[in-house]
């Protein structure tokens, strides 16, 4: 599964509503942004979905829930972990086998880090932590992204690479973004959220930076 067609989204926190009733339908194919003004809903909504598709999709977390102790190679590995039976995971966890160190190892030569492999995820820097969140996602291999606001701590030259990755490695994403540039240069689809409501739902050909800053 790829796309995926929602309906009945809503989420509430002390009794306040903050997203929908809302419906949301992606195609199979469509790179979708969710832009908005801090607050609005994005990262709620984006965790309502990944609840709904469950396991069909690779997700990249505001927070994104690394393992501190553990080597850049175990928290990108941990992608796949429901792929393989418990005692192949035991033994990668003190010997990693050659095949799952290549790949790794390859992935994480995209995201300019090939040097970190054996590094634990504690010492990297804020931008470095968030490549390994979005290695862990590519590894999962799922043909469906959820990530929330994944380039937030890279520089230009590495958004624009880290990116090209995703669009190349996801048939389809749902990404929150705040950078509106980026937006409507990486996705097909723009989706502007506005107190928990979907305010604008455009193909990002017929936007202009302008228009999506009306939501902010
Ligand atoms: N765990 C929580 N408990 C209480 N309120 C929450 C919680 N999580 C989110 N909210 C509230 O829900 C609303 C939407 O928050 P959300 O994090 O989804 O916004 P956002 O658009 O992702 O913002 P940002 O761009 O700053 O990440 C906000 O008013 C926020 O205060």
């Amino acid at each position: 599964m790829a796309g995926f067609d929602l309906t009945a989204l809503t989420a509430s926190f002390g009794g306040e509503r903050v997203i929908g009733p809302l419906s949301l339908t992606v195609e199979a194919g469509q790179q979708v942004a969710l832009v908005g003004k801090s607050g609005a809903g994005k990262s709620t909504l984006i965790k309502l979905i990944y609840q709904r598709v469950a396991g069909h999709a690779a997700l990249v977390p505001q927070e994104l829930g690394l393992v501190n102790a553990l080597p850049v190679f175990h928290n990108i590995y941990m992608g796949r972990l429901d792929e393989h039976a418990n005692w192949y995971n035991a033994l990668t966890l003190i010997r990693p086998f050659r095949k799952d160190r290549e790949e790794i190892r390859s992935l994480l030569e995209r995201l300019d880090m090939k040097e970190k492999l054996w590094v634990p995820t504690a010492s990297l820097s804020g931008g470095q932590r968030q490549r390994v969140a979005i290695g862990r996602a590519i590894y999962r291999n799922a043909g469906l992204l959820l990530a929330d606001e994944p380039i937030s701590a890279l520089d230009g030259p590495m958004a624009h690479k880290v990116m090209t990755l995703l669009c190349e490695r996801f048939q389809t994403s749902v990404i929150a973004l705040h950078d509106v540039e980026m937006a409507l240069a990486y996705c097909n689809r723009i989706i502007g959220i506005q107190d928990g409501q979907v305010a604008l739902d455009e193909s990002s050909k017929r936007l202009s930076a302008n228009d999506i800053l009306n939501l902010y």
